[in-house]
């Protein structure tokens, strides 16, 4: 038989009918009718149990079943189950109790047809079944369709995660209905949470886990506990019992509901791939807000849902990288990399070798190097060959001087600062150690770090992680840190100005440069390095160094090292006339008597030969002029730091005294090889100038 009613819909034969009756002839009876219209039955069941079977074994499209059965339960019990599983159901029965008639409501089934019935009522009740079905079905993935559009653009939007998850969590409202909703996730080691509360019909409002804190009088450590610690995977929902379960295994939930006096949840874990534990967590002041339709939504939305959050956060660290790239351009024009291995450190003394060694045990470890040694002794080459002989050689080795920077912009230079974190702080700024992600970062001059800025670096050493300046998550790092120093640490901390467990963070392995006095042997080899790298550079023809010159170098005392022996090879290039080997040009001991030492060792102005007149006697040719400017140009600035006790920047510094840029001033200073000091290690005018 055809269906009467003769509807546009699939082939009956196609519609798999699962019976569950206990009264053996009207089954029969129903069976027969069903199989004449085309129906497939896929089983006659008389009891729950018997029907849970038939549905393990192939899912029916419709069940047709009868309240009392065989067994204690009933078909009220059956069709709740039925309805967690989305399968449709139509009762037959012959019950009229009003009280069971409500029950069976609360079921929500597709039909109800009442015995005895004839057969034009069960082919019609299913015909019109199926219809809605199929209409429904339709309608729900229209539905669902737009709840997937609306929720791409959501997250899409070019605002903070925050803003995406609201205009998400107001998408949700009307499908997966919620007082408070809760996301939270980890990346990258870093724990993020969001709440939305709502206080009106479209109206949310957004506490931060420091107002939660307040309210709920927990820590932020058990409020960023997502309750998937405790569930399965999937959707899931609780209420009354479950859910008071659910907040004795988890502390933020318990918490919540207390504050909020919620009493039920939807819980709905997600892998997003790269993410750990993402957690969406639906909750509800009534406990029968979840239903089975609740849990079957999300279920169906899972996958387009972490499909859209892997493309926001695959956007993200494209967005992220792209930033670090431009970042580390930036830093790259104004730091050219020097590629330093051992073959461009000069030198074969017995205590470079033992440098060297040392370098190689550690280069290739995560390990704290601290670089000890006096001024221009190579300490920063030192740091680079670490970096270059690391695995972390590929990403960028960051440097910062912290001798170089005011005690008020340190922090916000290593570790960055949010827009508005202080006056000033237009723009959010990442720091160096953000900038070093990956890398390595070199803490030049380290024994000049203010004691304030000691213990924050303290901080990051110890637990790897950093806080922007008026920031309020913390960021994992991983950078290796490499510190060096001309001071002697030891004593800065017996002093009080170096704190002692830094020191020792820092001490973890400690390597010391030898001075050039110590390596005399050394000086022949790194004087005709530097010579010939400065003919290449200045264009002259190389004759070697001559032996008067090449003596006088190795007797000579070096208060400045390397870099020091360095300026002087460059001017007897300069001087060179281009045929004859080098020579010094005027004797070593007076012309570096004010280089290269700290400021506040230099001579006094009694030292110096009066104004205008040089070391030397009456200049010979240009070259003569030149260096005649040069000293000038030293002493005065020497006397300009003097008078600013060896303050460069700032108000009143020597750089607005001399009407030059700070750097410009930092970059003469370094040619003429005066080196920075503290201001402390300068004696003031009132302690008796020299
Ligand atoms: N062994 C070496 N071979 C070749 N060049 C060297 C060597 N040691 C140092 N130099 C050169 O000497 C100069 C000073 O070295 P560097 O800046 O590394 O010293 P430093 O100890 O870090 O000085 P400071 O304490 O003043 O920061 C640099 O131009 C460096 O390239």
């Amino acid at each position: 038989m055809q269906p009467s009613i003769g509807l546009p819909l699939s082939s009956t034969s196609f519609c798999k009918l699962l019976i569950v009756e206990d009264e053996y002839i009207i089954a029969n009876d129903l069976e027969l009718i069903l199989l004449q219209a085309g129906y497939s039955i896929i089983g006659i069941a008389d009891s729950v149990a018997e029907a849970l079977t038939f549905m393990e074994q192939e899912q029916p499209d419709i069940v047709l079943l009868d309240i009392y059965l065989k067994g204690n339960e009933t078909g009220i019990d059956l069709a709740k189950q039925l309805e967690g599983r989305g399968i449709p159901f139509i009762y037959i029965s012959a019950n009229d109790n009003r009280r069971v008639l409500e029950a069976v409501k609360a079921t929500q089934p597709i039909g109800y047809i009442v015995k005895p019935f004839r057969e034009k009522d069960i082919l019609t009740t299913l015909e019109i079944s199926r219809y809605r079905q199929a209409h429904s079905a339709e309608l729900r993935l229209r539905e669902e369709k737009a709840l997937q559009i609306a929720l791409t653009d959501a997250l899409s939007e070019p605002v903070s995660w925050e803003q995406k998850l609201l205009s998400a969590a107001r998408v949700f409202q009307p499908h997966v209905p919620f007082d408070f909703l809760t996301v939270s996730y980890q990346k990258n080691g870093t724990a993020h949470s969001f709440n939305f509360y709502r206080v009106g019909f479209d109206e949310y409002q957004i506490p931060s886990l420091d107002d939660l804190r307040q309210v709920t009088s927990t820590t932020v450590g058990e409020l960023a506990q997502a309750p998937a610690d405790s569930v399965a995977d999937g959707p899931t929902r609780y209420s009354a019992d479950t859910f008071a379960a659910l907040g004795k295994r988890n502390r933020q939930v318990q918490a919540l509901a207390a504050a909020f006096r919620l009493e039920s949840a939807l819980v709905m874990p997600l892998h997003v791939g790269q993410i750990d534990r993402f957690v969406i967590t639906f909750m509800s002041r009534t406990a029968d807000t979840y239903q089975s339709r609740h849990n079957n939504l999300l279920e169906r939305l899972e996958q387009p849902i972490v499909l859209m959050l892997e493309r926001v956060f695959a956007f993200e660290e494209v967005a992220r990288l792209s930033e670090q790239l431009k970042r580390e351009n930036t830093y790259l024009q104004e730091e050219v990399k020097t590629l330093v291995n051992f073959e461009e450190i000069i030198g074969r003394s017995q205590r470079l070798l033992q440098v060297f060694d040392q370098v190689t045990q550690v280069a290739n470890t995560d390990t704290t190097v601290l670089i000890l040694g006096e001024s221009g002794t190579g300490k920063e080459l030192i740091a680079r060959a670490l970096h270059n002989l690391s695995a972390r050689k590929d990403k960028i080795l960051v440097k910062i001087n912290c001798a170089a920077l005011p005690a008020t912009l340190i922090e916000s230079e290593l570790f960055g600062h949010e827009k508005g974190a202080f006056t000033g702080a237009f723009e959010k700024r990442i720091g160096k150690f953000e900038l070093a992600q990956g890398g390595t970062i070199f803490l030049d001059e380290i024994g000049e770090m203010p004691l304030e800025l000691q213990a924050k670096l303290l901080r990051v050493l110890q637990e790897k992680e950093i806080e922007r300046l008026g920031g309020k998550t913390l960021i994992r790092t991983n950078v290796r840190v490499i510190a060096a120093t001309n001071r002697q640490l030891e004593k800065e901390v017996a002093e009080g100005r170096f704190r002692m467990d830094l020191y020792f963070r820092l001490a973890t392995f400690p390597i010391t440069l030898p001075s050039l006095r110590e390596r005399p042997g050394d000086i022949p080899l790194l004087a005709q390095f530097f010579a010939q790298k400065s003919a290449r550079k200045l264009g002259k023809p190389y004759h070697g160094i001559s032996d008067a010159a090449l003596n006088e170098l190795i007797r000579h005392n070096w208060p400045g090292n390397i870099r020091e022996l360095e300026n002087v090879i460059e001017q007897a290039v300069i001087i060179n006339d281009g045929y004859t080997p080098l020579s010094l040009g005027r004797p070593l001991v007076n012309s570096l008597l004010a280089m290269s030492c700290p400021v506040s060792q230099v001579p006094s102005a009694s030292d110096y030969p009066a104004q205008g007149q040089s070391a030397m006697s009456a200049p010979r040719d240009l070259q003569d002029v030149k260096q005649i400017q040069q000293d000038t140009e030293r002493e005065y600035i020497l006397s300009v730091l003097k008078q600013t006790n060896g303050r460069i920047r700032g108000s009143g510094g020597a750089a607005e005294r001399l009407n030059l840029k700070p750097t410009t001033l930092e970059y003469r200073m370094e040619k003429l090889g005066i080196r920075k000091v503290l201001a402390t290690q300068f004696p003031t005018a009132s302690s008796g100038d020299r």
